[in-house]
C-alpha cells in the first residue's frame, strides 16, 4: 500500500502510470495530480493544463482514496453523465437519446424477470437458431434471417421477405402465453410517439421485426456499427421510398438471460464515416464491417445488462459485446429508425 504522504513515491507511481500511455483523459488527471505533488499551485496547474481547481481537488482526493484506480474512475463518471436510467420508456428520454444527449438509455425491469427467464429457456431450444450468414465466425446466433444478411444475394433477400412475417409470429409464439418483450416495446413506441410507429417497409414489403439472440460462450461480438443505409446499398435493390431523410438508427435490446461473467455491452462515442471505418477494419473477420479493437480507444461506456432490462443506443456509434462465460447471454433485439419528429418511427431487424 502506497503512503500518500510520501511525495516522491506518489510522483514516481504517477509517472510510471503516465509512461504506460493510458487514455488521454487519464494522462491529464495523472499529470495534474503529479504537479500538485511536485509543489505547483492550483492556479499554475490550471494555466498549464486548463483544469479547474475543483477538478484538481477531486482527482487528488480520488487518487489518495483509491490509488491509480481513482484516476480511472472515468468509466463511472461517464456512466453517470452519459447514461440515462429511467423507470419507464418516456418520450423526452427518447428524444434526448436521438439528439445525442446520452449514449444509452437503460430501463431496468422493463420486462418481468420470471417471464424473461422462461422465454430465454424456450429461445435456447429454438430450432431456427443459427449464426448470422454474413458473420459466420462470430459466436452469436439469431432466430430469423435479418436484413443485414441479405446483401449476400437477391435470393437471400427473397427468403428474407418470405420469412419475415412467419418469424415475427414464431417469436410471439415462443413467448406465449406472455406478451412478447418486443411487442411491448413496439406498442409503447406507437403510444409515446405522436405520429406513431410501424414496421419499416423500405421495399414496399413487410420487413422482419425482432430476433431472439443467443451469444455463445467465449466469443466477443467485435466492435461494429449497424447502419441501415449501408445495408440497403449493399443489397443493390433501390428502396421504394426516399431514404435520405433517415437520421438516426437505434439498437433496442431486451435482456432475458445474462452470463455469470462477461457479456458487457460496450459503446464508443465514435461514429466514423464509411472511409474512416474502412481504414480501421479488422481483416481477421469475414464481415467487412468489423472494426479493429486495437485501433480504437477504450470504449466510452461498458454496461453489464440485467435480466429484464431494456437498453437503447445509437447503433451508428461503434459498439460491441465482450465475451461471456457461463452463459449463454440471451436477448431480443430490433432496430428503430428516426426520420423527424413529424414522421412515424419505424422498426425492423
Ligand atoms: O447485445 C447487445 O448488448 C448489443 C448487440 C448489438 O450489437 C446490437 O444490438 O446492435
Ligand atoms: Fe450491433
Amino acid at each position: 500500500m502506497i503512503d500518500y504522504t510520501n511525495v516522491s513515491r506518489c510522483v514516481a507511481q504517477l509517472q510510471e502510470f503516465i509512461a504506460l500511455h493510458p487514455e488521454a483523459n487519464e494522462v491529464r488527471k495523472a499529470l495534474a495530480v503529479k504537479l500538485v505533488y511536485q509543489g505547483y499551485f492550483y492556479e499554475e496547474i490550471q494555466t498549464i493544463l486548463g483544469v479547474s481547481p475543483s477538478s484538481l481537488q477531486f482527482w487528488k482526493t480520488s487518487y489518495e482514496k483509491y490509488g491509480i484506480d481513482g484516476l480511472r474512475l472515468q468509466d463511472k463518471e461517464a456512466q453517470k453523465v452519459l447514461i440515462k436510467i429511467s423507470q419507464k420508456l418516456k418520450l423526452n428520454d427518447l428524444i434526448d437519446l436521438l439528439n445525442g444527449k446520452y449514449l444509452a438509455l437503460r430501463i431496468p425491469n422493463y420486462y418481468p424477470v420470471r417471464e424473461a427467464k422462461k422465454i430465454s429457456q424456450e429461445l435456447i431450444e429454438e430450432k431456427t437458431l443459427e449464426r448470422y450468414n454474413r458473420a459466420p465466425d462470430v459466436g452469436v446466433q439469431r432466430t430469423g434471417i435479418t436484413f443485414f444478411e441479405t446483401s449476400c444475394s437477391v435470393e437471400m433477400l427473397k427468403r428474407y421477405y418470405e420469412q419475415a412475417q412467419v418469424s415475427i409470429q414464431a417469436l410471439r409464439k415462443t413467448c406465449f402465453p406472455h406478451l412478447s418483450p418486443l411487442d411491448k416495446l413496439r406498442l409503447e413506441l406507437q403510444e409515446i410517439w405522436v405520429p406513431g410507429a410501424h414496421i419499416e417497409n423500405i421495399h414496399n414489403q413487410t420487413m422482419l421485426v425482432g430476433v431472439g439472440r443467443v451469444f455463445e460462450d467465449n466469443f466477443e461480438l467485435p466492435p461494429h456499427q449497424d447502419v441501415f443505409a449501408r445495408d440497403i446499398s449493399d443489397v443493390g435493390i433501390p428502396p421504394a421510398h426516399p431514404f435520405d431523410n433517415f437520421v438516426t438508427q437505434l439498437s433496442a435490446n431486451i435482456y432475458l438471460q445474462t452470463p455469470k461473467s462477461g457479456g458487457e455491452l460496450e459503446v464508443w462515442e465514435l461514429k466514423p464515416s464509411i472511409p474512416a471505418r474502412e481504414a480501421i477494419r479488422d481483416q481477421e473477420y469475414k464481415y467487412e464491417g468489423i472494426l479493429d479493437r486495437n485501433s480504437l480507444p477504450s470504449a466510452t461506456l461498458k454496461i453489464k445488462p440485467k435480466v429484464g432490462e431494456l437498453i437503447l443506443f445509437d447503433s451508428g456509434r461503434i459498439h460491441g459485446v465482450r465475451p461471456c462465460q457461463d452463459g449463454p447471454r440471451v436477448s431480443m433485439s430490433m432496430f428503430i429508425g428516426y426520420r423527424s419528429r413529424e414522421k412515424p418511427l419505424t422498426y425492423w431487424s
